[in-house]
């Protein structure tokens, strides 16, 4: 039976009501960072409330509303398996034509909090070859711990690009994945994290066909990209609280 918002408990509601703003928030940096044309790009977050009500959700936008259009009221709930709820929008409002891989990812990779897809220009050039970036810059070492991979194709619309995503990510230290011939994918432990793994994958993307356009690039030895990527993740920026 489909789940109802106003019949979960109140902390529940709450949750799933900043989880709204963050999200719809959160689609205002595609266009921002330029990682998107158009309505070509999606954000969610997942809510856990699987002690409450036995099974997690999250949130993501409508299929192809216009960023400019996106506000806390229009994001759309879902279940892991990616049915939207009874969540107070339209019957009508369609989630994301990617919410079977979002939703997939959150099914079988628990630690990730948020998933990001966007087309973005340089890294979707890189998924159009099928080449995976390889970790030529420290940025990339303190990011992605080493190169950018490759997914397989995969058609929207059903579990194939979740599964290519979760099947290339789940042995890797990156929080984002090309898939071939289509474009990028990110994760990370909240929509905010998710978000700068495409940023920052946009950006190394750009940085190392802009090398290669110079000659080859030198490559980093593994134990330095090691040393890198532990030092930023544990050690880079303010104390954590
Ligand atoms: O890659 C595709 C379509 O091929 C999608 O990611 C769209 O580009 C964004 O779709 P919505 O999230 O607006 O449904």
């Amino acid at each position: 039976m489909t789940l109802t918002l106003t019949d979960l408990p109140a902390d529940v509601q709450d949750e799933v009501s900043k989880t709204r703003r963050i999200v719809a928030d959160l689609h205002a940096e595609l266009p921002r960072w330029e990682l998107v044309v158009w309505t070509a790009g999606n954000v969610s977050q997942r809510i856990r409330c699987a002690d409450q009500i036995g099974e997690d959700l999250f949130v993501i936008k409508p299929s192809g509303v216009s960023y400019d259009q996106l506000g806390p009221t229009q994001m759309v709930v879902c279940t892991l398996d990616g049915a939207k709820i009874n969540d107070g929008t339209p019957d009508r409002l369609q989630p994301s034509s990617d919410t079977a891989a979002h939703a997939y990812v959150y099914t079988h990779m628990d630690h990730v909090g948020g998933v990001v897809h966007t087309h973005s220009t340089y890294a979707t050039a890189w998924a159009a070859r099928g080449e995976e970036v390889p970790c030529v810059l420290t940025m990339m070492a303190d990011e992605f711990g080493g190169p950018i991979p490759i997914g397989p194709f995969a058609l929207i619309g059903d579990d194939s690009i979740g599964r290519g995503i979760v099947d290339t990510l789940k042995d890797s230290r990156s929080r984002a994945v090309l898939m071939q011939n289509h474009g990028p994918f990110t994760i990370g432990k909240d929509g905010r994290d998710a978000v700068k793994a495409a940023v920052m994958c946009e950006e190394v993307a750009r940085t190392v066909h802009i090398s290669r356009q110079l000659g080859e690039p030198l490559p980093i030895a593994q134990e330095k990209v090691d040393s890198l990527f532990d030092r930023y993740q544990n050690v880079y920026g303010q104390p954590k609280k």
